[in-house]
């Protein structure tokens, strides 16, 4: 039988234009059909939930046309690796009410066959910036050694835009506050000069209204919203567009006309430029051009500090012995800090009873998933062991095999198990630049495929380290 799809998209290329067609239907391919049932595969996500919210219900009359019997489609991602991503079919049945729903669930908010419509004319002159949580102020951001220098220089692009820390590219972990000093900037930017032209989005948002420009031929509105109208650019979570060729090229433009005008360009991401695997290295030397800041896990007076501050936002008492054992037991992200003390204290309202220790215990003992994180000192000691080789030796310098190699494999598992950064791994191995962790990481990583017993050995004390 000729491809039943293949025939459907024969059908479909003379009615669409040819990028478009190009663009969002050529690349979604047939995998099996199984009585009315399509499996097609889109090398990704965001193809795939663009394709079923434009185009499927064209693919489905155009099927239904030519067979005179109604389809169901599912569509699975297989990334161009052509590795399957998400694992299990999704499927979308051929029903309205199922796909308008995915539609407004989906990452395109708008209307039906429109992007997010809130960012899609320039900003004005003295209207406050679009997108920024009222409560993301700098104001409401606890310090603490974690986030030290990542809040720091927040405040200071926001003080003098544009002049020293530009770009400023801050990273880390989940819930650990970047986004709220991205939109901290743009507050502090508006509050001391209303005039300027603030645009705050995610990649993905920028990717999404990009492929919007693309379609319907809008490239100089787009342009001029992001090159020429934009006097501050805020950008969330840029290791979206890794991988994404055109979004990458058109950022990479949008950057170089802002970073030339002295425009102020803040990022955020969860990793290192160097890291995102996919990213174009001429755009991950321009985010490394500035300050690169990250932000950790907190420490336990940092912990303290906010549930304080969260619970006297919202007019809550809590002693002192409460705060502490709120922190002491979520230690995970900040995000989850705040999920417990709500937690308990909705628990308490709802009992009726006042708060202690006690209580905390029992109501976030079951539920925190958190173990105790493995920390720097506990690899370099576990290396040192393993290896029979001094932890001074592993912080020197010394470039002898027995001593590099015992040192490039802590400083792996450094990074795989106590999520601190690179420049914090580097600065706790005697002050080495983050480049040369990220070589050693890059460089344990390949040895360990080829060499069985450096495989052997960095397993062993994994497991090791995870069990302890
Ligand atoms: N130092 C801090 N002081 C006060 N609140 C904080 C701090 N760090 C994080 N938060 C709060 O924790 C929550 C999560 O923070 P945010 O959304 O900024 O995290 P994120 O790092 O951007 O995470 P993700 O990568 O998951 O988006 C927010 O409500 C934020 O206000």
């Amino acid at each position: 039988m000729a491809d039943i799809w293949s025939e459907a998209l024969d059908g479909l290329e003379p009615r669409l234009d040819r990028q478009t067609f190009d663009m969002w239907l050529r690349p979604i391919r047939l995998a099996r059909v199984e009585g009315n049932l399509l499996q097609l595969r889109a090398p990704n996500r965001f193809l795939k939930e663009w394709f079923e919210t434009h185009y499927l219900d064209l693919a489905l009359d155009e099927l239904e046309l030519r067979h005179e019997r109604k389809f169901e489609v599912a569509i699975e991602v297989v990334e161009e690796a052509g590795e399957a991503t998400r694992g299990q079919l999704e499927v979308v049945v051929d029903h309205p009410a199922t796909r308008s729903s995915e539609i407004s669930h989906g990452r395109d908010s708008g209307a039906a066959g429109e992007q997010p419509s809130a960012y899609r004319v320039s900003p004005r002159r003295g209207a406050p910036p679009r997108g920024l949580h009222p409560r993301y102020r700098f104001d409401s951001f606890i310090k603490g050694a974690s986030n030290e220098l990542a809040a720091s220089a927040a405040m200071a692009a926001a003080d003098e835009p544009g002049t020293r820390f530009n770009p400023l590219f801050i990273y880390g972990g989940v819930g650990l506050g970047k986004t709220h000093l991205l939109h901290g900037v743009g507050h502090e930017l508006h509050r001391k000069d209303p005039n300027l032209r603030i645009v705050y989005l995610s990649a993905e948002q920028f990717m999404n209204e990009f492929v919007t420009a693309v379609r319907n031929n809008e490239f100089d509105e787009f342009r001029a919203r992001y090159r020429r109208d934009c006097d501050c650019l805020l950008i969330d979570d840029i290791q979206f567009i890794a991988g994404r060729d055109r979004t990458m090229d058109e950022f990479f433009h949008v950057f170089n006309a802002l970073y030339e005008a002295g425009k102020q360009i803040v990022v955020t991401a969860d990793r290192v430029p160097a890291d995102m695997a996919g990213m174009e290295e001429r755009l991950t030397s321009r985010l490394n051009w500035g300050l690169v800041a990250d932000v950790q896990l907190p420490d336990l007076e940092t912990r303290i500090a906010i549930v304080q501050t969260k619970a006297a936002r919202d007019d809550m008492e809590l002693s002192p012995e409460v705060a502490l054992s709120i922190a002491e037991l979520v230690r995970s992200n900040v995000r989850e800090l705040e999920g417990a003390l709500l937690r308990v204290t909705a628990f308490a309202q709802l009992r009726g009873v006042e708060i202690d220790p006690a209580f905390v215990r029992s109501v976030l003992g079951k539920t925190t998933t958190d173990k105790l994180p493995v920390t720097i000192e506990a690899v370099q000691k576990a290396v040192a062991a393993y290896f029979s080789v001094k932890i001074s030796d592993l912080k020197g310098k010394r470039r002898h095999r027995g001593i590099s190699r015992p040192r490039m494999i802590a400083m792996y598992l450094c990074r795989q198990l106590t999520g601190s950064s690179f420049p914090e791994i580097g600065m706790r191995f005697g002050g080495k630049d983050h480049s040369t962790v990220i070589n050693a990481c890059k460089r344990i990583e390949a040895l360990a495929k080829e060499d069985e017993d450096l495989h052997a050995a960095v397993e062993s004390l994994r497991g090791q380290l995870s069990a302890a």
